[in-house]
């Protein structure tokens, strides 16, 4: 696949969740170094950093995306040789690769812990982290039910529903609108992140702070599962997420919208959950409560505010 295919797979979501969208740019930056043929170090160098600001803007939230490019093409700013940037980068996109797919399996591990027998879990949205506790629970002999909401407007409730259904677990199929008057029925929530913000606060999928809410007032505890690369630098310097808003289509067809005219449809993509509905962040370095990350921005994924990057050591830890 050609780094311009990668990059519509992922803004049309035919590739999308954080996870995934990362290992794809990581991919498609791998394939795109070892296509090309360089005369030397620029041309190697001009040909990446065209390639890893592409790919890095291609859906604005899901911080996952620019903290794996940034990882990845730092041996472009750093290499004396073209030899040196090019097995550099190659090194780090595989590196990240593996490291990503360790990261949620050890997620499960840790996220299944919070899960006993006879467990009621509410999800939304479609996240691989997130799955992989109550299916890593499952596989322990854990009788598990679940409530999955619809996730409008795309529908990745689907996706999710598919896994639990394959994998033997007891799913109830809900409304998005559904959660609160569920959550009665629930012992724990647990979510996903696209972003998490020095501050402790999520962004996760549109309707996920409804359900933090919920969870809150009727006393669950609210879990995020997320991998550290999911943490926001640049919120350090007070730069905000960019909450997605895609096209009206997704919501409303053209043809109904056009009938009327005084009708604005909105659709934001995202929300954010503040700090205080989140009980624990899952990493795969372990869990944290969301006030810790500031500590997971400047210490673990060694963010430098001078040079504008992170270094976290990925490659050596595994
Ligand atoms: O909000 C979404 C996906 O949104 P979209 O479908 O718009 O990409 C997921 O909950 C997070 O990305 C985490 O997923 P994961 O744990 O798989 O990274």
């Amino acid at each position: 696949m050609t780094l311009e295919e990668t990059a519509d797979r992922i803004r049309s979501m035919e590739i999308r969740g954080a996870g995934r969208i990362a290992r794809a740019a990581a991919k498609a930056l791998l394939a795109h170094s070892q296509s090309g043929t360089y005369q030397d170090l620029k041309s190697y160098q001009e040909r990446m950093m065209v390639a890893s600001e592409m790919l890095a803007g291609v859906r604005p939230t899901a911080v996952s995306l620019p903290n794996a490019v940034n990882l990845i093409s730092k041996p472009l700013s750093l290499a004396k040789t073209l030899d040196e940037a090019k097995s550099g980068l190659e090194e780090r996109a595989q590196a990240f690769i593996i490291h990503s797919e360790q990261a949620v399996a050890k997620i499960g591990e840790i996220g299944a812990r919070h899960i006993r027998d006879g467990d009621v879990v509410m999800t939304h949205c479609n996240s691989e982290a997130a799955l992989q506790c109550i299916l890593t629970a499952h596989q322990q002999g854990m009788d598990i039910e679940v409530y999955a909401t619809e996730v409008r407007p795309r529908n990745q409730g689907h996706i999710t529903i598919k896994t639990l259904s394959d994998a033997g677990i007891k799913t109830n199929f809900i409304v998005d609108s559904a959660a609160r008057y569920f959550m009665k029925e629930v012992d724990l929530c647990i979510t996903g992140a696209d972003a998490i913000t020095v501050n402790g606060a999520v962004i996760n999928k549109i309707g996920t702070s409804q359900i933090a809410l919920a969870a809150k007032e009727a006393r669950v505890n609210f879990l995020v599962a997320a991998e550290t690369y999911k943490f926001a630098p640049r919120t350090i310097l007070g730069e905000r997420i960019l909450i997605e808003e895609r096209s009206a289509d997704e919501v409303l067809p053209d043809a109904a919208r056009a009938t009327l005219p005084h009708v604005t449809v909105r659709n934001p993509t995202f929300d954010v959950t503040p700090a205080e509905y989140v009980d624990l962040i899952i990493t795969e370095h372990g869990e944290i409560p969301p006030g810790m990350a500031y500590i997971i921005i400047k210490e673990h994924l060694q963010w430098d505010m001078d040079n504008l990057c992170i270094d976290y050591p990925y490659c050596e830890e595994e």
